[in-house]
């Protein structure tokens, strides 16, 4: 039997079965769809102001790739005037950073944006193989991650741009809730749903002349509520080049146990997913109301 047709445009025959909502839709309506979802979040979050210089953070992952290729078809179709910039942080991670840099390499030729590395080594003077052959793997995505949040926030400031968008999807943000719901982590949840935050300005260095000024960076996740299965095909559909390996280092079980969890969620019910995302979203408002309303309470003496 044929396939349907497309449930958007009514014409094509279907392609694709979306993973968030089970439509049936032809390849052309799917992308077109995604694209415009994501403007209709970057719109309705005012994420970007007219000329805004923005550093895309880069990895050659499917995520970033996705997001570059969305927001440079996005900024050209809606005159959004945008100055993009790709930004990625070199680890010092041989046989994954390299080979995914090349792929951001490839992306930022055939996207025609510039492209700026900056390396662990240059920033802090050692590389993350350095620091596995001395500490081992335990642990060390954890620091590997603070120190890349750092790393981009430098990267920014030397650029001269104030807001850097990174890849994180729905999937990764509802990992995350449940990793620190589990590890009783309430504090950080309110910022994990955010779709902005911000890194306050700071100043490195030892104070005899080798300080570094990082300005306050804002950070926004446009795709944090895209589903990382959409992610995908939208990739596959617009043949975009993006490196698939997981990182040599990266076994990090807890947060291997927590995508098992979501996973077979998903396979459940698609929308758990989107639930978790906003449904704990909504409770870290409420709760930050509740922490105002008790403060100007005391404030006002009747608490
Ligand atoms: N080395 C890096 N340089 C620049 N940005 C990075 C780097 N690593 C991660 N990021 C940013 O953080 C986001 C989430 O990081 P994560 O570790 O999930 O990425 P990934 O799995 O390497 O690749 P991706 O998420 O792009 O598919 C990425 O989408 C990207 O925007």
């Amino acid at each position: 039997m044929a396939p349907p047709l497309c449930a958007a445009c009514g014409q094509t025959r279907a392609q694709i079965l979306r993973p968030s909502n089970h439509q049936r839709l032809c390849a052309g309506c799917f992308t077109s769809l995604f694209e415009s979802e994501v403007y209709d979040v970057i719109s309705s979050h005012a994420l970007f102001s007219r000329g805004e210089k923005i550093a895309i953070g880069a990895s050659g992952g499917k995520d970033s790739c996705v997001l570059a290729a969305v927001l440079h078809a996005l900024n050209v179709r809606h005159d959004m005037g945008l100055d993009l910039v790709l930004l990625s942080i070199d680890e010092g991670i041989t046989g994954y950073r390299d080979h995914s840099l090349d792929a951001v390499r490839r992306n930022a030729a055939a996207l025609d944006l510039p492209l700026h590395i900056l390396s662990y080594q240059e920033l802090y003077g050692w590389s993350m193989d350095q620091v596995v052959a001395q500490i081992g793997k335990k642990g060390n995505c954890t620091y590997c991650g603070v120190f890349r949040r750092q790393a981009l926030d430098r990267g920014a400031s030397r650029l001269g741009v104030r807001h850097v968008v990174t890849g994180h999807n729905a999937d990764d943000v509802a990992e995350t809730v449940l990793m620190n719901l589990l590890r009783g982590d309430v504090a950080r949840l309110g910022r994990t749903c955010s779709i902005v935050t911000s890194t306050p300005g700071e100043v490195k260095g030892s104070g005899e002349g080798d300080e570094v000024q990082i300005t306050d960076v804002k950070r926004s996740k446009p795709l944090m509520y895209a589903y990382e299965k959409e992610i995908v095909l939208y990739a596959h559909h617009r043949k975009l080049d993006y490196f698939s390996t997981e990182c040599i280092y990266s076994p990090e079980a807890f947060r291997g146990s927590a995508r098992t969890l979501i996973k077979n969620l998903e396979r459940i019910r698609p929308e758990s997913i989107l639930d978790i995302v906003q449904r704990v979203h909504a409770l870290a408002r409420v709760s930050r109301k509740a922490r105002t309303g008790c403060g100007r309470l005391r404030r006002n003496g009747s608490g």
